[in-house]
């Protein structure tokens, strides 16, 4: 890009809608969700002008001021103000605002104003003030505040149209006399009683705006039938996991299974047809079968996301968590880290307090991830009966309870490690809640297209390469002379399983499982595809069976349970480790990390599987 590239940043209260506007401006697909908090890094984009200009936009976190109390809003602050080191101020400011909201909204802009930059307002979300019978005088608005004021709708492609086109007009941006005039510094009264006369003139009904469907929240948060209407979403949501997916997830495996024969049928026995059927169509397609159900859990949590629904359960479960010593504001990073801990992580970047901060770091990866799923997934479908009992299917009782049961230790851990290590006083929860909304429906179809492309990307290159190389070594060497039994015992992978299985036996584990975990570190579903593969290469049959059948066959219950436990702790996550390292700083906490949680998941599932063989499982 050339020094002379215009830079654009998109400045604003959290949710006031600045990465909806960010994706329509530079068609970037950055996520976009109904509350606060979800940028909490710069992000930079281009787009054209009409005159063939390139300029850049840059998306940065939400903030309500300029004086940060959070390390994201002191991200924004640095930026505006030209404090980082690394980057100069940018040249223009893109106030953007909340039409619903402009009481608070407005406080920010005439924050900006007083740094003197070039600058223009967006008012965005101006579809739903329309709809509510608002009327904002966008030229009276534009006249009060001195600088070009333009109308946005992100979500329905509307207004960036006219809002590329005013910072083309104002090419120059030579800093105009708006800056000049009122802009002392003002107090907070000072700054409201200018906030309220600039509306009196130009949107009469905005300080009276209601936002708020009270009668909804009159349940929503109701501290019984909140929490009852929060356990049956989520009941809800693992039901439909196991239910709606079977048909795709029958689909799918027919398709592998008829691509392993047809490639038995037309290819000479060797190796290159070992590595295409029981390598990559065991190992890859074992994993991929899991798509649909991800796609279903994702559908939920988003369709949760967009509608308003999540802030509100933060602060229904703001008690709960600052009873363990977490800040209500982990919610949402805990929430983040059933996709994958990484974002959750990431999100704690939102919490003021360092040890609040740390103490919801360390807990992150003990929230159920979407790499777990494939591996409950297939140790629910071969272990527990495919049954109805009194309406609730059981497969997706045991999901909900796997669910549970990651977030029942994360709250334990969190209890004991800010008893112990980070103590810090309770703060409560102040988060502004985003008013209810349909989801968008492209939005939606947006936000699973994403999930699923994130998914195949995994597949087709960190899952396809380490079942590559696993095939490689549970293939090689091949067996000696007059060998009797599958080659994979005599292979690498075979030598190395027996030596993993001395750690793992006391836990259940045989030694084919033993090999799946060392995969497993750098994904955790390679743990399925690698279970697919090395059960392809033991069995003598032609074409290996679907794994399910398999283990359901040669694992006992007590295993099947073992393994089970194992991953709701599953310390195996480089990546994971990697962005603790990168957000705290420090070799220490990542190392602490993986510590305890592979001594969680050792005693886990050391204790479930003895409790399992005494039970006679
Ligand atoms: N109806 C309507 N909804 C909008 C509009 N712009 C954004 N939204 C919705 O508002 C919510 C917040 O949008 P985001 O783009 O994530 O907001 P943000 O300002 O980037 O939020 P943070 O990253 O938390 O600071 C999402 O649910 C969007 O779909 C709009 O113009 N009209």
């Amino acid at each position: 890009m050339s020094a002379e590239t215009l830079r654009i940043a998109l400045v604003g209260n959290p949710n006031c809608g600045k990465t909806a506007l960010f994706n329509l401006l530079t068609g970037a697909r950055q996520k976009v969700a109904n509350y606060a908090g979800v940028t909490v890094e710069r992000k930079v984009g281009s787009a054209t002008l009409a005159d063939g200009r390139t300029v850049s936009f840059i998306d940065l976190p939400g903030a309500y001021s300029l004086t940060p109390s959070t390390p994201d809003e002191a991200v924004t602050r640095d930026m505006v103000m030209g404090l980082r080191a690394d980057e100069p101020a940018p040249d223009v400011i893109v106030a953007v605002v909340d039409a619903t909201n402009l009481v608070m909204n407005l406080r920010l802009v005439l924050e900006l104003r007083r740094l003197g930059r070039p600058m223009m307002v967006s008012v965005n979300m101006a579809d739903v003030a329309r709809a509510r019978g608002l009327a904002i005088d966008i030229a009276r608005l534009s006249a009060e505040l001195g600088v070009p004021v333009v109308e946005t709708v992100a979500v329905q492609s509307r207004g960036h149209a006219a809002l590329l086109a005013e910072l083309e007009r104002q090419a120059q941006w030579s800093l105009p006399s708006q800056a000049e005039a009122k802009d002392q510094a003002l107090s907070l009264p000072e700054a409201q009683r200018e906030v309220r006369r600039i509306l009196a003139v130009a949107a009469p009904g905005a300080a009276q705006f209601k936002r708020f469907n009270h009668r909804l929240d009159a349940v929503v948060m109701h501290p019984v039938w909140g929490l009852v209407l929060l356990a049956g979403l989520l009941f809800l949501m693992f039901q439909a996991v196991f239910s709606w997916a079977s048909v795709p997830m029958d689909a799918i495996n027919d398709a592998m299974a008829w691509a392993g024969e047809t490639l038995s049928a037309h290819m000479a026995d060797g190796p290159l047809r070992s590595l295409l059927v029981d390598g990559v169509i065991a190992g890859v397609g074992g994993v991929l079968v899991f798509l649909p159900q991800i796609l279903i859990l994702f559908l939920f949590i988003l369709v949760l996301e967009d509608s308003g629904y999540l802030p509100r359960a933060a602060f229904l479960l703001d008690n709960v968590m600052g009873k363990v010593g977490l800040s209500g504001r982990a919610f949402i990073p805990l929430l983040s880290s059933f996709a994958c801990a990484i974002p959750g992580i990431m999100a704690t970047r939102t919490i003021p307090n360092w040890r609040d901060r740390l103490a919801t770091i360390m807990v992150a990866p003990l929230m159920t991830c979407s790499a777990r799923l494939p591996v409950y997934a297939l140790l629910i479908g071969a272990f527990v009966p495919q049954r109805t009992v009194g309406g609730v299917n059981l497969q997706g009782l045991t999901l909900f309870v796997l669910y549970i049961a990651g977030v029942l230790s994360a709250m334990a851990v969190a209890w004991l490690l800010k008893r112990v290590w980070m103590k810090s006083s309770y703060q409560p929860l102040m988060l502004e809640l985003p008013p209810y909304r349909l989801p968008n429906l492209r939005n939606l179809a947006l936000g699973l297209w994403e999930r699923a492309r994130i998914f195949l990307r995994r597949v087709g290159t960190i899952i396809f390469a380490l079942t590559v190389l696993l095939w490689f070594l549970s293939t090689f060497p091949a067996p000696p002379e007059g060998a009797t039994g599958p080659a994979i015992q005599y292979s690498l992978a075979g030598y190395l399983g027996r030596a993993l299985e001395v750690v793992f036996a006391p836990i259940g584990f045989n030694w084919q499982i033993s090999i799946a975990l060392v995969p497993g570190l750098a994904a955790r579903e390679v743990a399925v595809g690698a279970l697919g593969t090395v059960y392809a290469l033991s069995s003598t049959g032609e074409v290996a069976d679907a794994l399910a059948p398999v283990i359901a066959q040669t694992w006992s219950m007590a295993t099947a349970y073992a393994l089970l436990a194992w991953f709701v702790f599953a310390p195996q996550c480089m990546s994971t480790l990697a962005v603790v390292r990168r957000e705290t700083n420090a070799w220490r906490y990542p190392l602490i990390m993986a510590a305890y949680l592979f001594a969680l998941a050792y005693f886990a599932a050391f204790v479930t599987y003895r409790v399992a063989l005494w039970l006679g499982a």
